[in-house]
């Protein structure tokens, strides 16, 4: 854990791949990355033609320290990043049915999501998500956890324990839309329980290095006018990150603007409650107006596009090419359980697609996203949707040794493919 352990000076000899911008990734066959006892990068060498002892004797604090190398056919790739994620939702998932958003939330979600006020099982689903999420290589993730305070400050527990970094939020919604076994009692009950989270959460890791609150109004029809203006004062009193859904299926737009016949659109309904400001993540994305993009980026708030659980419940294709265009800051959610796959290479593959099928619907190339741009959003657009874009995301010196140890099994050698050998930290590379 960068915060507290420190270990022991490395240098990672092998090759290694990671983006240098939207359009470009670097791949660097001999490479040799000096990372120091508190996980910080402080040196990135290319081309190392004398081997690593050599590098060693020219780098004099460098003598002693341990070698890491990649074995056979592999190369270090950053940690993904996942920008929006359910994790009391990951036992439904693929669960979905013919079901569209609305239905979904009532039909599977909400059930499932109520049964985590039981602690054992909480503890149970979450260690089990969090390793899940680690062992595709996912090193920092925004987590939704549901409306219960102590099941909510036991995943921030344990993904400080792990050494994920994570963005926890505990998730207010007061609103009728959720059944009366699962939502909170009132606007007070829901600002006062979000900040019991927040407070536990600052207190265990106190310089957010590790585990850091957001708050989580879960989308605007599952809180109350008030409730949304409250959580938004009570993210500005904290400096907290806030999270939300917006613009992801036509029926919840269309349900956003009866219950908000005031708003100018369902973006307005955040700009007017005091969320959106440049820490806040907006997931999905799908149906915005220009006008709504505009006033999203007046505001520099995140986008999280979530491709898989788009498809999955047939909520549509986001236009991801036209808000990069625009200069949105863009990465990538796995949205588990409305996404069905809690793997971040997953939704590279599935971005690819979708801005495909968007290609095809609109007669035009324009749309589409490379293979570039979607490793970018998995990794540098992830840090930066998450504010922590000085920190992870690519390999420079300065920035946290944050990465993946890929092996490539040859076809017939019996190894396991690229995927299932994630790393966590870089501690556990
Ligand atoms: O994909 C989604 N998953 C959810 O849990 C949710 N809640 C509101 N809107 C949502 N969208
Ligand atoms: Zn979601």
């Amino acid at each position: 854990m960068a915060a507290s352990a420190p270990v022991p000076k490395t240098i990672y000899v092998g090759p290694f791949v990671h983006s240098r911008s939207l359009t470009e990734i670097e791949i660097e066959e001999k490479g040799a990355i000096g990372v120091d006892e508190k996980g910080i990068i402080r040196f990135v060498e290319r081309s190392l033609s004398n081997g690593v002892e050599e590098l060693k004797k020219q780098k004099e604090e460098w003598e002693d320290a341990r070698v890491v190398n990649i074995e056979g056919n592999g190369f270090f790739f950053p940690g993904f990043i996942d920008t929006h994620t359910h994790a009391p939702q990951h036992p439904n998932t693929g669960l979905f049915g013919k079901t569209t958003l609305l239905d979904w939330l009532q039909t599977y979600t909400f059930p499932m999501e109520s049964s985590l006020s039981s602690l054992p099982t909480a503890q149970r689903i979450y260690q089990n998500f969090v390793s899940r999420t680690l062992s595709h290589g996912t090193t920092t993730c925004a987590y939704y956890a549901t409306i219960h305070v102590p099941a909510t400050n036991l995943l921030a527990d344990i993904c400080l324990k792990r050494g994920q970094r994570a963005l926890v939020g505990r998730v207010c919604m007061n609103s009728d839309l959720s059944p009366e076994y699962y939502r909170d009692e009132s606007t007070e009950t829901s600002v006062r329980d979000s900040k019991a989270s927040i407070d536990y959460i600052q207190s265990i890791d106190p310089h957010g290095e590790i585990v850091q609150p957001i708050v989580t109004p879960r989308f605007a029809p599952s809180c109350t006018s008030d409730c949304l203006s409250a959580i938004g004062r009570l993210a500005q009193e904290t400096s907290s990150h806030i999270q939300t859904h917006i613009s992801e299926n036509k029926g919840e737009i269309a349900l956003v603007a009866s219950l908000f016949p005031q708003s100018k659109s369902y973006t307005d309904v955040y700009e007017t409650h005091g969320l959106l400001t440049p820490k806040t993540i907006l997931a999905h994305a799908v149906h915005l107006s220009p006008e709504e993009r505009k006033t999203i980026l007046h505001h520099k708030s995140k986008i999280s596009h979530c491709p898989a659980s788009n498809t999955a419940i047939t909520s549509g294709c986001a236009p991801i090419r036209t808000l990069l265009n625009e200069g949105h800051t863009v990465g990538l959610g796995t949205d588990v359980s409305g996404g069905f796959h809690p793997s971040i290479l997953e939704n590279v593959r599935q971005a690819i697609w979708v801005s495909r099928h968007l290609a095809l619907h609109t007669q035009s190339d324009a749309a589409k996203l490379s293979t570039e741009e979607a490793l970018y959003l998995a990794t540098r657009g992830g840090a930066a949707v998450v504010g922590l874009e000085d920190k992870v995301g690519g390999f420079e010196v300065g920035k946290e040794w944050d990465a993946q140890m890929i092996h490539l099994g040859g076809v017939g050698s019996g190894e396991e493919n690229v995927e299932e050998n994630g790393g966590g930290g870089y501690g556990s590379v």
